[in-house]
């Protein structure tokens, strides 16, 4: 049961009373005809063989406000393709698929790449940019959902709570992000954002000042949680990471084109669980090795468009600061665990803590030698002003793949 504590940045939306979903969705399907929803499922076709993607499309088949879905497809050939369209033909919504890797979007991706927009790094920020894109195209939903499809403990509240409040029409938000505590069989989970992206935005802070952005960036409960809802123009209009930044890209986009008084953050679920990555220590490309680079190079260069300037030694200190700020944090994580019976390894987190604070450097490095990468997706907006007809190619490209045109 969470409090009512507002944090005076952006609105928490709590669950005070246990609202039945039922209720909720009788509200969203009036919603739904001032407000039409769209949702985008970023997913890899390996989670089409997983155990929570089963359980979330038999959920989904029950929601009765949703206008569209739209599926991201990543890593899937022509025959795992077809085998999504099976996979998902129950929805009883319009669903359509975008096959990121058939040869109908590879080569609009060839011709954007022409242009020098195209998203190049292979990701769900990818995935999910391509979804918009689409959704613009498609042009049915006033307001779009997003979560991951990895979720083990799914249920249609969470759905209908993601959207509610950004649906609602007579509320005034652009943003909504979700938050729950990420507990499963007795741990406390959430590494990456318990222990990397709180501590460094209170080093960041402790170095640079309050800033208003970092300020703003530390009042969500859960930065890293992947779901969220928006009025569909917001989408159009963010330039996106490609990676793991994703989430906290999408968080300063929404930041820099909105007063904070139009985003808000909603409790979800009381738990909450997915598919855990391995922390990978040996190998920076894989896991959650590879997910701690990606977010502090995203946050800082995110950073360096507020006005801030880093250097190597800037960095070091970011480095020591950080390591106190978690150590002091993992004892606070530690009690608050023993007190609810959770169980908590201080040693593992310990080591993911010294492997973060070596990433920070390691990603100021990064981002000190390499200051002309591509950084960020181009926003649609500005595809739209290139290549002013991709979109509906995209359109028609996407309908083609899902009649079985492939
Ligand atoms: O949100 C996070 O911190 C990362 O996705 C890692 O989560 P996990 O520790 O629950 O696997």
């Amino acid at each position: 049961m969470s409090d009512f504590h507002q944090n005076g940045i952006i609105t928490d939306f709590h669950n005070l009373t246990r609202r039945p979903v039922a209720a909720l969705e009788a509200e969203l399907c009036e919603f739904g005809r001032r407000r039409p929803m769209s949702l985008i499922l970023p997913s890899l076709f390996s989670e089409l063989e997983g155990p929570a993607l089963e359980a979330i499309v038999e959920e989904l088949r029950r929601v009765p406000y949703l206008a569209e879905v739209v599926i991201g497809l990543d890593r899937a050939d022509r025959e795992q393709f077809l085998h999504a369209r099976k996979f998902f033909a129950r929805l009883p919504q319009r669903h359509r698929i975008l096959w990121n890797d058939g040869p109908r979007l590879r080569a609009l991706d060839a011709e954007l790449e022409e242009h020098g927009l195209s998203p190049r790094e292979p990701g769900k920020g990818r995935n999910v940019w391509f979804c918009a894109g689409y959704v613009q195209a498609s042009a049915r939903g006033a307001v779009v959902g997003l979560h991951d499809c990895d979720i083990l403990t799914y249920d249609r509240g969470l759905l209908a709570r993601l959207f509610y409040p950004v649906a609602h029409p007579h509320f005034n938000y652009e943003f909504c992000k979700g938050y729950y505590p990420r507990i499963a069989e007795g741990k406390l989970n959430g590494r990456v954002s318990r222990l990397m992206v709180t501590p460094l935005l209170r080093a960041l802070k402790q170095m640079h000042g309050p800033l208003p952005y970092l300020q703003y960036l530390d009042s969500y409960r859960y930065p890293l949680s992947g779901e969220f809802a928006m009025r569909a123009e917001v989408l159009d209009g963010i330039r996106i990471p490609a990676d793991w930044g994703l989430e906290i890209g999408v968080l300063s986009e929404v930041h820099r084109n909105h007063s904070t008084k139009r985003l808000c953050q909603v409790d979800l679920a009381d738990a909450y669980d997915h598919k855990h990555q391995p922390v990978s220590e040996e190998d920076a490309s894989a896991g959650l090795n590879r997910m701690s680079l990606d977010i502090a190079k995203a946050l800082y260069r995110k950073l360096a468009t507020q006005g801030v300037t880093f250097s190597a030694e800037g960095f070091r200190t970011l480095k020591a600061t950080y390591y106190r700020l978690a150590l002091d944090l993992i004892e606070a994580y530690h009690h608050d665990a023993v007190m609810n019976g959770l169980a908590l390894d201080r040693h593992a987190e310990e080591r993911a803590v010294e492997l973060f604070a070596a990433n920070l450097l390691e990603a100021g490095n990064a981002f000190l030698d390499n200051p002309g990468e591509r950084p960020f997706i181009p926003s649609w907006n500005r595809v739209r002003s290139a290549i002013p007809d991709l979109l509906s190619r995209l359109h028609d490209a996407v309908e083609a793949d899902n009649r079985g045109e492939v």
